[in-house]
């Protein structure tokens, strides 16, 4: 059977030439039109890259729990030489992996909501103060909910309004992500003999950043859950958490330290999985609001019927806001976070749709094409919430969801219901209390956004500036309010 079309490939180079440096999902989905399928094979060095453009195909192939493409390429620079191997988002699909992810899933699922929204909830009113302060540093408030809930629901720690030592040891840790997650900026990773380069050899720099980053992801890995596990044995103290609960199931006489290395890894996955991804649907909510001022508008009549601005929304109100609900599915839709997914492996050779995949290759979803799908979403590029709903105003069943965006099969992602739990909750009580608009430059005139984004394994808005202000003195009030009752 041929594989599947693609670019051309030349010997020992394959597509080397041809393959896009930047923004690749667009050009992927350009060449998935050119060659009309939803299915992309290229050949790049060594590496075998199929790009899956299709939510159908993606459900098909990766979504099924036998898939054969359940596990993860390895990259030299990320996983060896950084350390970031440990944490089983980049594992492949070994005993390690199931026995982290079922750790996870065990404590973290939808149905153990007690274990994260009080937390989520916790949390909120301090942004919302912090953007009543100082409005100017939103994405610095929205990167400080993001870690403060992710470090309150796996160690049960309360971190520093500002410079919290925690939040700094794991931004310096997972900013190697952003770097050695994009494609090409590291030789050894095409290459990997060259790991075995000392660091004094010319061209061999990458040991050093590398010595560098694996120090703050150890720190990372360590410091939080010493300290917690540390809280969690003083009787009477510390905040029931991911890691205190674990601890507390561990069989004596089992493998306690193994056990107890699991719970430290399969925490500092949690951070390193879900503090970047979620400040970028934040900062997208908050970029839509102010390129839609319509939606808002309709999505803060919606929540002012409901609260009459007394209170602030809770996760009780979520059946009551169809509207809201459409919106957050939209925010998570028009830019997708991680635009090409994460990467799975194929680990054994198959046939699809008439194609042959050979082992061994890496399986792109390319999550951006499925969001700019015409038919699914007609006038994809339009933020519009209304593709959500019937015309009566309800959800409807028809439409294909946004949940692409959290992946496929064995390896979706398991942090969704906390990601959407705190993108609901932040942006509800953001549209609750304040506004958001266009300001005006010194000259008077409107300072648009350029509404586009940068990096590629997680994406964010180009930095813009807005106006973030309370809607009245009331809604001002019940910030404080709110502020007060969660830390009195
Ligand atoms: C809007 C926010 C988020 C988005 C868009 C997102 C998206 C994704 C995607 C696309 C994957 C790869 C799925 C696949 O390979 O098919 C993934 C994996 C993962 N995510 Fe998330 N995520 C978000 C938030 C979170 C949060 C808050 C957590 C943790 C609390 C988390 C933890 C993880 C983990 C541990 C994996 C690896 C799963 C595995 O390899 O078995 N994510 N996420």
């Amino acid at each position: 059977l041929p594989r599947p079309p693609g670019p051309n490939r030349y010997p020992l180079i394959g597509s080397l030439l041809t393959m896009p440096k930047d923004d690749q999902w667009i050009t992927f989905n350009a060449w998935s039109q050119e060659f009309n399928c939803d299915l992309i094979y290229a050949e790049v060095l060594t590496d075998k890259i199929l790009v899956v453009n299709s939510y159908e195909a993606a459900h098909e192939l990766l979504g099924r729990k036998s898939s054969p493409c359940a596990s993860r390429p390895q990259f030299t620079m990320l996983n060896e030489l950084i350390g970031w191997g440990w944490l089983f988002a980049f594992m492949p699909n070994n005993e390690t992996w199931r026995r982290h992810r079922h750790l996870f899933e065990r404590e973290l699922n939808a149905s153990q909501k007690l274990l994260y929204q009080p937390q989520i909830e916790k949390c909120v009113p301090q942004l919302l103060l912090q953007l009543l302060r100082e409005p100017v540093e939103y994405v610095s408030h929205l990167r400080h909910l993001a870690g403060s809930i992710i470090m309150l629901i796996t160690y049960g720690i309360e971190v520093l309004p500002e410079d919290d030592p925690y939040i700094a040891t794991s931004r310096a840790a997972t900013e190697s992500l952003t770097i050695t997650g994009t494609p090409g900026n590291f030789m050894v990773d095409f290459l990997p003999w060259l790991k075995y380069f000392p660091a004094w050899v010319p061209g061999a720099g990458f040991q050093a950043r590398a010595k560098n980053w694996r120090g703050h992801v150890r720190n990372m890995i360590d410091l939080p859950f010493n300290n917690s596990k540390r809280e969690a044995a003083a009787p009477g103290k510390g905040t029931a958490s991911f890691t205190s609960i674990c601890l507390d199931k561990i069989k004596p006489g089992d493998d306690d330290a193994q056990q107890e290395e699991d719970i430290k890894l399969v925490a500092t996955t949690s951070y390193a999985g879900g503090s970047d991804t979620t400040v970028s649907a934040l900062q997208t909510f908050v970029l839509a609001m102010l390129l839609y001022p319509e939606v808002q508008l309709k999505a803060q009549q919606e929540l002012d019927a409901l609260l009459s601005r007394s209170r602030l929304p809770n996760f009780e109100d979520r059946d009551d806001l169809p509207y809201f609900n459409a919106l957050i599915k939209e925010v998570l839709r028009w830019e997708p976070v991680n635009p090409l997914g994460l990467p799975h492996l194929s680990t054994k050779e198959c046939t699809f749709r008439g194609f042959h995949l050979p082992a061994n290759t890496v399986v792109l979803p390319n999550a951006w094409a499925m969001s700019r799908d015409e038919v699914a979403y007609p006038e994809s590029r339009v933020f519009k919430p209304e593709r959500f709903l019937t015309d009566d105003g309800k959800p409807n069943p028809h439409v294909q969801d946004s949940s692409f965006v959290f992946g496929f099969g064995p390896r979706v992602c398991p942090g969704k219901h906390i990601a959407t739990s705190t993108l609901w909750l932040a942006a509800a009580s953001i549209l609750c209390t304040m506004n958001i608009t266009k300001v005006c430059s010194a000259d008077g005139k409107v300072i648009e956004p350029s509404a586009k984004y940068y990096g590629s394994i997680v994406r964010h808005p180009e930095p813009f500036v807005c106006s973030i202000k309370p809607r009245s003195k009331e809604t001002e009030e019940l910030i404080y309010a709110a502020v007060q009752s969660t830390d009195p």
